[in-house]
Parts: C-alpha cells; sequence; structure tokens
C-alpha cells in the first residue's frame, strides 16, 4: 500500500546513493572501535522512527522525534573522539601551508625517504631485533606529522643505522616513545602517538603496536615497530599491522612504499 506512493527519479537514486558513500565512509572510520555499537544502536533508533512515523503512531513519534530532534548534538559528543580523528585526517591530509610551501612547488625537498635512508632503517632493525631493542619508527608520507613531532625532542639529523640505534638504546634518555622520519630527516625523537582504540587488536600486542596502529590510523604515514619482548618486526599502515616480517620482507614494503621517493 505504501510503496504505492512512492516515487522514485534520479536524483532520489543518487541522494540513496551518497547516503549509502557516507555511511560506508562512517563505518570505516569507527569499525573494529567500541563507537560501532552506539552508530548501530542510533541508526536502529533512527530506523524506528521513520517506522512509527510512517504507520502515523502520533504518541510514539512524537516522543522519538524529541531525541531525534537534539541528536545532531548528542552526536557530536558521543562521537567526538572520531569526529576529531576524522577532521584531523583529512586537515593532515589537505594540509593548505603544507602545499603552498616553496618546497613542494619547486621540489627542493623529498617528501619520504630515499634508498639510503631505507638502508639505514634496514641495518638499523635488524641490530635492535637481534638484541631486542624496543623501537617505534614513523615514516612520513604527505600527510603534515609537525604537531606529533612537537610533542617530543625535534632532531633534525640525518638518518643513519647508529643514530636510530642510539635513540632507541635501553637507558638514553630519548629511547622512549616514537622517532618520525621526514623529508628525508630524522625529525624528531621521543614523540607520543595516538593510540589505536580498536578491539581487534591481540592482545598480545601491547602500546607500542597499539601507537603505531593508531598512528596509521591518524594519518597516510607508515610505522615499524621492533618488539622489545620478542625482537619481531612488524609494518603498520592504513591501520593494518603485518608482524613478525624479516628485513627482505620490510625491505620490500618501504621499497614499495617509498618507490616514488627512491632516486
Ligand atoms: N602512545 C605512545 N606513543 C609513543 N610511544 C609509545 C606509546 N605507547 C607506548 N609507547 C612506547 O612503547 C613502549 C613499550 O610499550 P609496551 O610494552 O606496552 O608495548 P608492546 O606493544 O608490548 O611492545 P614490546 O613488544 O616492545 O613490549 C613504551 O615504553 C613507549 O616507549
Amino acid at each position: 500500500m505504501i510503496l504505492a506512493f512512492i516515487t522514485l527519479g534520479l536524483f532520489d537514486i543518487i541522494d540513496i546513493l551518497l547516503v549509502a558513500l557516507l555511511l560506508y565512509q562512517v563505518y570505516m572510520l569507527i569499525r573494529g572501535t567500541v563507537a560501532i555499537n552506539i552508530f548501530v544502536g542510533l541508526f536502529l533508533f533512527y530506523l524506528m522512527w521513520l517506522l512509527v512515523r510512517a504507520l502515523n503512531m502520533e504518541l510514539l513519534s512524537s516522543i522519538l522525534g524529541q531525541f531525534i530532534g537534539v541528536g545532531v548534538i548528542a552526536l557530536i559528543i558521543v562521537f567526538q573522539q572520531e569526529i576529531r580523528k576524522f577532521l584531523l585526517l583529512l586537515g593532515s591530509k589537505y594540509n593548505i601551508n603544507q602545499k603552498f610551501t616553496l618546497e613542494n612547488w619547486f621540489a627542493f625537498e623529498d617528501r619520504g625517504i630515499r634508498e639510503k635512508e631505507i638502508v639505514a632503517i634496514l641495518g638499523a632493525c635488524e641490530h635492535m631485533a637481534k638484541s631486542k631493542t624496543g623501537a617505534l619508527i614513523v615514516i612520513a608520507k604527505n600527510s603534515d606529522l609537525q604537531s606529533y613531532a612537537e610533542t617530543g625532542q625535534i632532531v633534525k639529523a640525518r638518518v643513519s643505522t647508529s643514530l636510530l640505534e642510539s635513540i632507541f638504546f635501553k637507558n638514553a634518555p630519548l629511547h622512549d616513545g616514537a622517532v618520525i622520519l621526514a623529508n628525508n630527516r630524522l625529525l624528531a625523537a621521543r614523540c607520543i602517538l595516538p593510540v589505536s582504540d580498536n578491539t581487534n587488536i591481540p592482545g598480545s600486542l601491547g602500546l607500542r603496536h597499539r601507537a603505531a596502529i593508531g598512528m596509521s590510523q591518524a594519518t597516510d604515514s607508515h610505522v615499524i615497530t621492533v618488539s622489545e619482548e620478542t625482537g619481531n618486526i612488524s609494518y603498520v599502515m592504513g591501520g593494518k599491522i603485518k608482524v613478525r616480517i624479516s628485513i627482505p620482507e620490510l625491505r620490500s614494503f618501504l621499497e614499495g612504499d617509498f618507490a616514488g621517493f627512491i632516486h
């Protein structure tokens, strides 16, 4: 009966597709976090309101409508963290300051890392894995990591195996936290990274690995971890972690992901 009154135009189809795309993006953003349960709850609540309205159940629809009326404010409060993460990702991907620097326009500097830096990282990771020295290395891609670098100690030094090893040496003053590599330089050490709240991460992975995953979700950077407990090397990108990788595997990941930057 109801369907007989529904007319579907081209714009309605575009509208539905856009809403589907939006919902998919929201799902991708909060997938694996506790926020997904809240989102599903709110979505069901909204569907119920649409249903009771369509069935002309006046009393129930006006009660639910009161909640829906303040729904946007409630959404902002409930998804405060996710909205912040989303805006941060959007802002750092399309950072205006970064796009209009002279370096970018005239390509004076490379964004990521080159072959020499890859060799230095591989050497350091190999030694640190053998000696079970914990390490957390962030490699910038397009996102601006300056705000993360400022949580630690700005270094701005040439990347070398010995520098990386001495930073992560157990009793060294800068060993805690992460190092950030950007523009072929070791930009900063002892940096604090955002920790992922993904509930699907195995319990065996502690804060170092969660911080690596969190950083790769918040930015487009790639992260290498060396476990202090096991000496295992992991490679993290786009919120996904590859655990227990070998040095040749790490080389092929780095060369593959930063191929555009190798000279
Ligand atoms: N948010 C963070 N940002 C940067 N570094 C962090 C963060 N959280 C933890 N770390 C680093 O990770 C170190 C070890 O943390 P933890 O033992 O919980 O990690 P893990 O994943 O179990 O790693 P490991 O296998 O090396 O023990 C900390 O001492 C610190 O240097």
